[in-house]
């Protein structure tokens, strides 16, 4: 059941099918009064004014409860970070100057209401960029009633953020119980659309920016009940790429991109040359993501053009400087790697996907058993990050810890689904609601033996394997992550004639030589303590842009901090004589993390 009768709206006893009766926003107004402009879809709560435009979802008794539940959850267990500076908001400072006022109804042509109705203050601050005192025009971000930060804005278009305050979407409360919403890429173009009569409008606060951190507390409550989310962003590059990452994190299914046509670069600037019902109809023209799978060559314009102008790119680097010039990643492929039991692959995996992250910001997911308890996980992780031991001593100070902790749990999640339940589709629905809530990029599978063999009926090992490869690699292209699956080769015999082993090869991979086949990466790691070089084989880059295949790189293993330190194979002098062993070896125990600004502060 859907209670209509809440809105104010009469579907005289009627509980199905579709109606039409007197719209409750606009009847009083109306000349004609009584008449019947509301359609109303029974069954599915969507009810349209065809005299005014109102728009409405009635949900039924479940959604309603499910709403409620959400609500309550919300305001009780959702405690604001307190780590966070927080401004105090001073209603005196809501008197605005004539000059501002005009400016905010006049050159930007919105509603006089939206003054108060935003809590709009104005103020006398200095700012960074002229490092001089400017009035400013200031935008107070609340949630549930309670100011988070403020951005200052001045006639010169300078602007500061509170230093150490929390980025939260400007208006976040406007779209906790709302079906559908807007997302802007300025304040400005949020109050557009709030001139036009919408309500469920929110602006990021940052700007196009490609780290969308500032979501992430408001995934579960605010974005992910949504039916209809409009993609009202600014149409110049940066724009796009923002549009594109909001896309990835909320789902193609439910997103509408609003275009602003040819002269237009954002929401306010349409208003201010056509009007409120001219902006209203961007959102009805919203543009649908193209069907999944399949394509045009127009619709890859923009990147096709980018390949013809640019050429193919090299992929994301590691720093690794001998790694990088044979081997470079991208998103959206799977990564295959093996090397014998205890050569280091999940230590060599760890420190690749720690420098992806921190070079390139790919929040990484894993799902990592053979790493439990996931503390160890953490510690080792930690290790590398900082260059120092996991313990309290000269360099690990407890700042650097507190530091690291909260470096880890920006960047890092693991996966422990409950006990009984390591399916491979249970770990890809964990990531994919990964890939929403936090913006994961990388999703580690370490190691592939620990997911549970789910062979359907009539189904043989090797249906099974090319069929579980196939699930990551159209989870990589889907949700344009990084897949890392490891795995455990058979065992490889020594040479009976000399007692060697040789390294073990993609083929090697128990059960199938569709791991080589299918993997667009495949690494092995190969540890030989008599000479203490770990040989790490790139034996496949399907793509040649990326790196070529065939080729390896050398490292020394530290044992204190697990660090991989690149090196080359050579002549080493020892008193018991000369050896093959590391040479050139670039030592690194820098902590990784002081360059790296805190988060949740945009500008002083
Ligand atoms: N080159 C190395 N020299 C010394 N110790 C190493 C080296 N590489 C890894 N280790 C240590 O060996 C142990 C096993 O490493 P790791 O778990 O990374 O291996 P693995 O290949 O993933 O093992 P498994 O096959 O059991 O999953 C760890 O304690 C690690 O610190």
């Amino acid at each position: 059941m859907r209670n209509f009768h809440q809105h104010g709206i009469d579907t005289r006893g009627r509980t199905s099918g579709k109606i039409k009766t007197i719209c409750p926003q606009c009847n009083a107004t109306r000349g004609h009064k009584g008449n019947k402009s509301l359609s109303i879809d029974l069954e599915k709560g969507v009810c349209y004014c065809h005299h005014c435009g109102y728009k409405l979802y009635v949900p039924d008794d479940a959604e309603e409860r499910e709403r409620q539940l959400r609500k309550e959850q919300y305001n009780r267990a959702n405690k604001l970070p307190s780590h966070f500076r927080r401004p105090v908001f001073d209603p005196t400072r809501t008197n605005l100057s004539e000059k501002l006022e005009r400016y905010w109804t006049q050159e930007r042509c919105l509603a006089q209401h939206l003054l108060a109705d935003l809590h709009i203050t104005e103020e006398r601050v200095k700012l960074p960029e002229s490092n001089e005192e400017e009035n400013c025009l200031c935008f107070n971000y609340f949630e549930r009633g309670i100011l988070i930060n403020t951005k200052y804005r001045s006639a010169r278009k300078h602007f500061m953020m509170v230093k150490g305050a929390e980025l939260i979407p400007y208006n976040i409360d406007a779209i906790l119980d709302s079906p559908e919403c807007i997302i802007t890429e300025g304040e400005f173009d949020a109050a557009a659309f709030m001139t036009a009569g919408r309500k469920d409008v929110i602006s990021v606060p940052a700007g196009a920016q490609n780290n969308l951190n500032w979501m992430d507390r408001f995934v579960e409550t605010h974005f992910e009940p949504k039916k209809l989310i409009y993609i009202a962003v600014d149409e110049d590059n940066a724009g796009q790429s923002l549009s594109q990452e909001l896309v990835r994190r909320l789902g193609a299914d439910r997103c509408r991109l609003v275009h602003f046509g040819p002269e237009c670069k954002d929401a306010n600037e349409h208003l201010v040359k056509y009007g409120v019902e001219s902006l209203l109809i961007t959102l009805a023209q919203a543009e649908e993501i193209p069907l999944e799978g399949v394509f045009t060559a127009e619709d890859r314009q923009d990147t096709l053009r980018t390949l013809f102008e640019n050429g193919l790119q090299k992929g994301a680097e590691t720093g690794w400087k001998n790694l990088d010039e044979n081997c470079t990643f991208e998103t959206g492929r799977l990564l295959v790697t093996t090397g014998r039991p205890g050569e280091g692959k999940s230590e060599f995996i760890d420190e690749l996907v720690l420098r992806l992250c921190l070079r390139h910001e790919w929040k990484i997911s894993f799902f990592s058993p053979e790493n439990m308890p996931m503390d160890y996980h953490l510690a080792k992780l930690s290790e590398k990050l900082t260059g120092h031991a996991f313990r309290p001593g000269p360099g690990m100070t407890d700042a650097l810890y507190n530091r690291v902790v909260s470096w880890l749990t920006a960047n890092v999640t693991h996966i422990l689904p409950d006990a009984g339940s390591y399916t491979v589709d249970c770990i890809l629905e964990k990531a994919r609601q990964l890939v929403r809530r936090r913006g994961v990029r990388i999703l580690v599978i370490d190691p592939l033996n620990r997911i549970d063999q789910q062979l359907e009926a009539g189904q043989t090992e090797l249906q099974y394997i090319t069929s579980l490869l196939n699930k990551l690699s159209r989870f990589a292209l889907q949700h344009k992550c990084l897949v890392i699956l490891v795995a455990h080769p058979r065992k490889v015999n020594r040479n009976p004639l000399n007692g060697e082993l040789r390294r073990v090869e993609m083929n090697d991979i128990n059960g199938s030589a569709n791991f080589g086949n299918m993997a667009d990466f495949c690494i092995t790691v190969d540890r030989n303590d008599a000479k203490e070089i770990v040989t790490v084989y790139i034996d496949k880059v399907r793509f040649k842009h990326l790196g070529s295949a065939n080729t390896c790189a050398k490292f020394v293993y530290n044992r204190i901090n697990g660090r991989y330190w690149p090196c080359e194979e050579g002549i080493v002098h020892r008193s018991d004589g000369d050896r093959l062993g590391p040479t050139n070896t670039v030592h690194d125990n820098e902590n990784w993390l002081k360059n790296i600004a805190e988060e949740g502060c945009l500008f002083d």
